[in-house]
C-alpha cells in the first residue's frame, strides 16, 4: 500500500530520530565492536532515512549516515600544516634497548615512572580535528609538519565519528588501518579483476586513502585506533592511560590491549605477550609503543629534534615468511 507522504515537519522530526538511532547503531558496530541489532534492522532504518532525504534534500546533515558512502571526485589533496608536530618515535630492537630506555628515563625523571604500553598499529598515521564536536579536518602525517588534507576520504571511514558525544573542540591522532581479513578480500577481488595486489595491509590502507573517488574509500572497510591528543580542549586526562579512556568516552575507537606497567619488567612481559599474540590479532602490528604514563613527566623530559625522550617503539623482528 502506498505510504502517505510525510509533511516537512513530520519528515524533519523523523529524520532526526532516524539519524540518532542509526548513528548509535553504527557507533556500537564500528567503534565499540558490540553491535546490538542485526544488519537488516540497520538497513531498513537507513533506507527510511535515505528516502526522506531524497524527498527533502534540505534535511541532509553532515553527520547523517548517508554521507558515509562518499561519491565526491576530488581534484587532489591540499596541504595541511600541523599546529602540533606529529612526532616520530625512537626505535628499540632488543630487551637491552628497552632496559637502557628505562634507565635513561628514570635518571632524567629523578624518580620511578610508570609506563603506558600500547600496540604499534601498522597503518597510516592521521590527525583529526573537531570543532564544537563536529569533524572538520582530517590529515595524513606527511613529514610530521605538513601533511595532506584527506577529510573527505576519512568521512567514509565508519569508525571515525562525524559528531563527538560532547560538543568540544579537540585534535587527536591515531592510525587508520585495514583489518587483515579486509586486506585478503580486497587482494582476492583485485587479482580476479587482473589488477595489481597490495603488498601488505599498510600499503592497502595508504593506497585507499589516496583515492580521489571517495566512494572507493568507503568500500575499503578501513578502521582506526586513536591514541594521542594534540589539542586537549576541555579534556582533563593527566596521564596517557586516562587519555585513552577519555578518547573512548567522547566517541573514538581506541585499542583495548593497552596496559599500565609499574616496572620495566612488566613492560618486557607485555612485549613478550603480544609478540606471541601478534598473529592472532585481526590487524597488523609491528611492535609495541611504550610511553611514560604521567604527562608531567613527558613535559619534563621533552623532545629531541626527532622524537620524544619519554617514549620508545619496540619493533618486533620481521615475521618469518609463512611457509
Ligand atoms: N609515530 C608515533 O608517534 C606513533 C606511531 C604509533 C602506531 N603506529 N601505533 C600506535 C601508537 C600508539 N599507541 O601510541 C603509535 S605512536
Amino acid at each position: 500500500m502506498a505510504e502517505i507522504p510525510l509533511t516537512l515537519a513530520e519528515a524533519t522530526e523523523k529524520a532526526k530520530e532516524l539519524r540518532t538511532q542509526l548513528n548509535q547503531y553504527a557507533h556500537e558496530y564500528y567503534v565499540a565492536d558490540k553491535p546490538t541489532v542485526e544488519d537488516y534492522v540497520y538497513d531498513r532504518l537507513y533506507k527510511e532515512l535515505s528516502d526522506i532525504e531524497t524527498e527533502y534534500p534540505d534535511l541532509i546533515t553532515s553527520d547523517s549516515p548517508t554521507q558515509r558512502v562518499g561519491g565526491k571526485i576530488l581534484q587532489g589533496f591540499e596541504k595541511v600544516t600541523h599546529e602540533v608536530q606529529m612526532y616520530s618515535l625512537n626505535d628499540g630492537f632488543s630487551k637491552e634497548d628497552i632496559y637502557d630506555f628505562d634507565e635513561r628515563v628514570q635518571k632524567l625523571a629523578g624518580k620511578p615512572v610508570s609506563y603506558c604500553c600500547e600496540l604499534k598499529i601498522d597503518g597510516l598515521a592521521i590527525s583529526l580535528r573537531y570543532e564544537n564536536g563536529r569533524f572538520v579536518q582530517g590529515a595524513t602525517r606527511g613529514d610530521g609538519t605538513v601533511g595532506e588534507n584527506i577529510t573527505e576520504n576519512l568521512k567514509t571511514v565508519k569508525s571515525i565519528p562525524l559528531e563527538l558525544k560532547k560538543p568540544i573542540s579537540v585534535e587527536v591522532r591515531g592510525e587508520c588501518y585495514m583489518p587483515k581479513q579486509s586486506f585478503v578480500n580486497l587482494n582476492k577481488e583485485r587479482e580476479e579483476a587482473g589488477q595489481d595486489v597490495f603488498a601488505n595491509p599498510r600499503n592497502a590502507a595508504a593506497g585507499s586513502l589516496r583515492q580521489l573517488d571517495t566512494s572507493m574509500v568507503a568500500k575499503r572497510n578501513l578502521s582506526t585506533f586513536l591514541y594521542t591528543v594534540a589539542d586537549f580542549g576541555p579534556m582533563t586526562a593527566q596521564t596517557q592511560f586516562d587519555a585513552l579512556n577519555e578518547l573512548s568516552e567522547i566517541g573514538f575507537r581506541t585499542n583495548p590491549e593497552k596496559k599500565l606497567c609499574q616496572t620495566i619488567d612488566e613492560v618486557w612481559a607485555y612485549i613478550e605477550e603480544y609478540h606471541e599474540k601478534r598473529s592472532e590479532l585481526p590487524y597488523e602490528i609491528d611492535g609495541i609503543v611504550i610511553k611514560t604514563n604521567e604527562f608531567t613527566i613527558q613535559d619534563e623530559l621533552g623532545f629531541t629534534v626527532k622524537a620524544p625522550r619519554w617514549a620508545i617503539a619496540y619493533k618486533f623482528p620481521p615475521e618469518e615468511a609463512q611457509t
